[in-house]
């Protein structure tokens, strides 16, 4: 004999079962298809965005400008590789010309030498830049150079020289290509900042300095070309393996010339290009490739400073006796 109770769970088991079947599955397969739907959507648009695209990318001379130029290319982009040396933007553009993407129509990228440190040269060659293709829809601020050492041992044209190069060489190019962008209703501003663009490390104000202003900078320029159809996207990565230590500049203004262990041990900049690429695509606005860690520095400078501070101190304190052993 069965029990009333053990009937009455029974059927409340069936039910459950009844219900699960006929509505938790089919409510969790209906969200991972509309997921899947919206992805694909995603990736279309993105590829459609890209295609056929004018972009301009500086520092396409070495590290992560090389690598955005190639996965921009490689996205059937129209590039205009800019550096400061012509050989190297022409064996790069003979490298993307000679690389074979059957099923897509490849565009001849275009090469603009300039120093972006020397201001007339930044405004002549955006009118370069212009006649290349006509228009610049993207233009990626990769360009940059970073620094080492003391305040106090730093001469002030060394933090002009990171200033020049940093924040207003990148400033003075956007604010050439941008009027011909707001006349068109488009156009995508793209900035390669840094991690130290959010939290300052010591031995490195210079660098961390050039790129909070480039942070404040871009921030601004979001919210008044957002009326004119202009997305600005500014992205904020951890240590890549690059050259920038190695052409990292020193206090008294001579060339670092060492690779750090952090930078050796940093991210691939082909992986990175990746991520910028998709940051475009998406049309995100501000982005931070990092682990766990700079995100928590990010979130303790601005909820525990005191804490974050005397880290910094350590840090600080570190370094100099690491320096002096
Ligand atoms: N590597 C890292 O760990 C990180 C890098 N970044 C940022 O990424 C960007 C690219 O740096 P990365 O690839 O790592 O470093 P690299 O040193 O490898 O590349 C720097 C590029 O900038 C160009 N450049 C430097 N100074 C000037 C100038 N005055 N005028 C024109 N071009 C110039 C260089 O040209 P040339 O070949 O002529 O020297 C080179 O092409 C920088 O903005 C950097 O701050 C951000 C976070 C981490
Ligand atoms: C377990 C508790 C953890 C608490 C975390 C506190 C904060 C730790 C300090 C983190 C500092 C991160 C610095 C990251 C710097 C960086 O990624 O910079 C990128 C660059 O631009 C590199 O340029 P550089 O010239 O400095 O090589």
């Amino acid at each position: 004999m069965v029990s009333q109770a053990t009937r009455k769970s029974l059927l409340k088991r069936t039910a459950m079962d009844l219900i699960t079947s006929t509505t938790v599955l089919p409510l969790l397969l209906g969200c991972l298809g509309i997921f899947g739907l919206f992805r694909l959507l995603q990736r279309v648009r993105m590829k459609a965005y890209l295609r056929n695209a004018v972009v301009v990318v500086t520092g396409a001379t070495s590290g992560l400008g090389r690598e955005c130029a190639k996965a921009f290319y490689a996205a059937g982009a129209k590039l205009v590789l800019c550096g400061r040396n012509t050989d190297a933007l022409e064996e790069l553009a003979r490298e993307l010309t000679a690389s074979r993407f059957p099923q897509k129509q490849m565009h001849k990228p275009c090469t603009v030498t300039f120093d972006l440190t020397d201001s007339a040269a930044t405004m002549a060659a955006g009118a370069e830049i212009l006649q290349c293709f006509g228009s610049v829809d993207i233009l990626v601020n990769n360009a940059g150079i970073s620094y080492r050492g003391a305040i106090v041992d730093t001469t002030v044209d060394v933090d002009r020289k990171v200033m020049e190069t940093n924040y207003f060489g990148p400033v003075a190019l956007t604010k050439v290509l941008l009027p011909s962008m707001i006349k068109r209703k488009r156009g995508h501003i793209v900035t390669i900042s840094s991690i130290q663009g959010k939290i300052s490390v010591p031995f490195r104000s210079a660098y961390a300095a050039s790129k909070h202003a480039t942070q404040a900078f871009f921030d601004c320029l979001r919210a008044e070309v957002k009326q004119d159809g202009i997305e600005v996207t500014l992205i904020s990565p951890g240590y890549i393996r690059t050259n920038l230590s190695v052409n990292a500049v020193t206090g008294d203004g001579s060339r670092y010339g060492a690779m750090d262990r952090n930078t050796a041990q940093g991210r691939s900049p082909a992986d990175v290009a990746q991520d910028v690429l998709a940051a475009v695509g998406k049309k995100k606005k501000d982005v931070v490739l990092a682990d766990w860690v700079p995100f928590l520095a990010i979130y303790l400078r601005s909820l525990a400073p005191g804490l974050f501070f005397s880290i910094m101190a350590f840090r600080a304190s570190k370094e100099r006796k690491s320096k002096n052993s």
